[in-house]
């Protein structure tokens, strides 16, 4: 038998696919417009990529909204100016996930960034998933735990509470302490049970005591492009 993984899928390639899929999304930004800027290995080509089209002068008066810390660093790295979100609607929002759904359901927040993204996504006319194909699942929880962002207050109640209807899932750690949000929060990352109706989950999951927020991004992408070694694909919700 050979080794049947195609060069593409190397490491290394699976960079140049991201990096392919944000270029298509970058292409769909106009000038003047208010762009969110997502967060993760994806999300920086796309926010690169807007720096550099704003440089060459292809674009001009764009504003970027960050979902993150390391976003906003980077938007101002690469020239873009920033605003902090307000209650106007963003134009479109630009970022990466770790499940993708045949119907553009999501799971997101491997990276630590799912609440700001989810309130700052929330505003966008249009939300463009970028990803490789190793992204694309044929139902959420295939691949990735859910994120669930808690409230450091109480956590052990609150895993506790979720362990209820979610068994198993940890916290997650960073090193040996626990991981912390952006917004000084933890985060649990769940099992997600077979044959789940994820509307019905996310409800309950946020409807328990000392939670923020999930990674479900249910029916919020308009669109994603996913990069294959053979091009990237478009899939529209
Ligand atoms: O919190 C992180 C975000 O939801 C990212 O968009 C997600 O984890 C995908 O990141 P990456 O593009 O690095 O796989």
């Amino acid at each position: 038998m050979t080794d049947a993984t195609h060069p593409l899928e190397a490491p290394e390639n699976l960079e140049a696919l991201k990096k392919e899929a944000a270029l298509r999304a970058v292409a769909l930004v106009q000038s003047g417009q208010r762009v969110g800027l997502g967060t993760g290995s994806t999300a920086k080509y796309a926010i690169e990529e807007l720096g550099r089209k704003i440089a060459a002068g292809e674009l001009s008066g764009v504003v970027g909204v960050s979902t993150s810390e390391a976003s906003e660093a980077l938007a101002r790295a690469v020239g873009i100016s920033t605003e902090p979100l307000d209650p106007r609607p963003l134009d479109i929002a630009i970022d990466g996930a770790d499940e993708i759904a045949p119907n553009l359901d999501l799971v997101k927040g491997l990276g630590g960034a799912l609440v700001r993204e989810k309130v700052t996504e929330a505003q966008a006319r249009r939300l463009i998933i970028i990803a490789d194909h190793t992204k694309l699942v044929t139902r959420l929880g295939e691949k990735a735990p859910l994120p669930i962002e808690i409230l450091q207050f109480g956590f052990l109640s609150t895993v506790e509470r979720l362990r209820e209807f979610l068994p198993g899932g940890r916290l997650r750690m960073n090193g040996a302490r626990n991981y912390v949000t952006d917004n000084g929060n933890f985060i649990f990352d769940a099992q997600l049970p077979e044959g789940f109706d994820a509307r019905e989950l996310e409800r309950r999951i946020k409807g328990t005591l000392g939670v923020v927020d999930t990674g479900l991004f249910l029916g919020m992408a308009e669109r994603a492009f996913v990069a294959a070694p053979g091009g990237v694909q478009e899939l529209v919700r």
